[in-house]
Formats: C-alpha cells, sequence, structure tokens
C-alpha cells in the first residue's frame, strides 16, 4: 500500500539519523511516537507526498508519490492536518464535500451521491445537526471532527491522521480511534502521529519510535511499547499499570497530589 525505501525525512540542520524502511499494509495501524520537534508531523506530510524527503523514497502502490499528480494520491489518500485552521469562509457541508474534489472533474459539479456520501460522514461524527454553520463558528473538538469527517467523505485507501484526538472529548476520542479502527478492518491502512500513549497502546498494532536526533526504530506495538524504550524517547519517567491484558502509562512526578 505505502513504502519507503531507505528514507530520511528533511529537518533543516538536522543529522540524517535512522534510514527510513517501512511498509504500511492494509488492515494496519501504524502509530507514530515522538517528542515535541521529533519529526513526527514532517515524517506524515513526507508519506503523503507534501514534504520532499532528504533522500529514499516513498512508494503508494507502485509508484513513487513524488512524482504522482496530487489529484491521484488524493483519490488514494487522505491527510488529516495537526491544525485545522479557518481556511476561508465556508459552511460544514461545504467544507465536508471537498472529500469529494479528487473524484470530480473540474467543469462537473457534485452529484446526489457526493452530496448523500458528505452527509454521511457528517452523520458519523455527529455534525449533522451543523451542516449549514460556517466554520469559523464550531468549537476545537467539532473543527476536529469535521477534517475526520472530510478525510472520510474522501474514502481513501489509507488514512494519514495528524493528533486526531486533539480537542476530543473523550466520547469522541474512542469514537474517533473506533471509526479508524473500523477502516482498518475495511482494508485501509491508516498512520496516526500521538501524544497519547495510552490510545496508541489500545488501538495501534505497528509503532515507529521517532527520536529527537533522528534515530528511529519501529516494529510491531507489544515489542516497541515497553517502558525502557519509551522512558529513553521522552526522557521521562514512566509507570505501566495492566488491567484486563491492556497496558496504560503513566508519566511519573515528584510532585504529590494536593490534598
Ligand atoms: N522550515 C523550517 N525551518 C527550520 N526548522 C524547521 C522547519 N520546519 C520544521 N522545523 C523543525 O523540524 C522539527 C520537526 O518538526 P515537526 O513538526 O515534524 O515535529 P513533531 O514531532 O511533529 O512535533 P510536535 O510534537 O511538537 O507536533 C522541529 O524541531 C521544527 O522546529
Amino acid at each position: 500500500m505505502l513504502t519507503t525505501s531507505d528514507l530520511i525525512i528533511d529537518i533543516p540542520e538536522r543529522s540524517d539519523g535512522t534510514p527510513l524502511s517501512l511498509q504500511i499494509k492494509p488492515g494496519e495501524i501504524w502509530g507514530i511516537l515522538g517528542p515535541n520537534g521529533a519529526g513526527k508531523t514532517t515524517l506524515l506530510h513526507t508519506l503523503a507526498g507534501l514534504h520532499k524527503p532528504r533522500s529514499g523514497s516513498v512508494t503508494l502502490g507502485e509508484k513513487n508519490i513524488h512524482q504522482m499528480r496530487r489529484k491521484q494520491v488524493a483519490q488514494q489518500l487522505a491527510v488529516v492536518f495537526q491544525n485545522n485552521g479557518e481556511g476561508f469562509p465556508a459552511t460544514v457541508l461545504e467544507t465536508v464535500m471537498i472529500g469529494r474534489h479528487p473524484f470530480i472533474s473540474p467543469w462537473d459539479i457534485e452529484t446526489a451521491d457526493d452530496l448523500a456520501i458528505a452527509r454521511q460522514a457528517l452523520q458519523k461524527l455527529d455534525l449533522s445537526a451543523l451542516e449549514h454553520r460556517l466554520i469559523s463558528t464550531l468549537s476545537g473538538g467539532e473543527r476536529q471532527r469535521l477534517a475526520i469527517a472530510t478525510a472520510l467523505c474522501q474514502s481513501p485507501k489509507l488514512w494519514l491522521a495528524d493528533e486526531p484526538s486533539n480537542h476530543l472529548d473523550l466520547k469522541h476520542q474512542v469514537q474517533i480511534m473506533s471509526l479508524l479502527a473500523d477502516q482498518a478492518d475495511a482494508g485501509c491502512g491508516v498512520v496516526l502521529c500521538l501524544h497519547d500513549l495510552n490510545l496508541a497502546a489500545h488501538w495501534c498494532n505497528k509503532i515507529v519510535l521517532l527520536y529527537p536526533n533522528g534515530d528511529a526504530c519501529w516494529g510491531d506495538a507489544s515489542a516497541m511499547l515497553t517502558i525502557t524504550a519509551l522512558e529513553r524517547l521522552y526522557d521521562q519517567a514512566l509507570t505501566m499499570i495492566t488491567s484486563e491484558g491492556q497496558s496504560y502509562f503513566m508519566p511519573l512526578s515528584s510532585r504529590t497530589n494536593p490534598q
């Protein structure tokens, strides 16, 4: 589905680090973990073909993504960006319909089927009641759900999402992660930049650990999510609690709780 060969992401003034040779297959959920500035977003944008690598390549299907037309790429992969700014004045429905643009010729307009797909996506993300609202009036969480609805409307084979749980309350975090897991079950590949280790432990089957100096390692989640590796990654003491077969990670602090 998406492979990288000896990929070095281009972060100014940083040494090359570990060349990334990843194989993202249908049905897999990959979590990219690392501290602030490690390069998670840069890697995601490089996988999307939006950022040129320093060296190596990204192949989508059989083709080098950096040599594909954007429309062709957008017919296969969707990107959920970290910050969903206001862009230009548009309603929720107009915004989610952007997800259909890769499938519409420049001289055509959206069909009734496109509208139905868009409305289904809004419904799935609990946004139907807001379809006529201007996006400038949305809360942070509503805006995040709209970004995910727009990607869903695109019917991608591959999801690249930068901190998809940003701004979301607990119920919507579970809803979004379940939606992404359903997409993987339906044969999509899913790649997520995550700060929440517990979401990574619960939902991802593959993990990339990205270090600020460019070092990286990757593999099955069970092998990557260890206290030793994560403490080194974040330079932060952690503890792990296991409940009903599931691991939970907590940062340790010398401060005690206020009484
Ligand atoms: N145009 C640029 N010039 C110089 N440095 C840049 C530029 N763009 C990004 N960087 C640096 O590249 C590094 C990686 O940025 P990136 O956004 O990929 O990190 P991240 O792991 O996603 O971080 P966060 O967890 O804070 O979102 C950062 O140190 C950033 O400051």
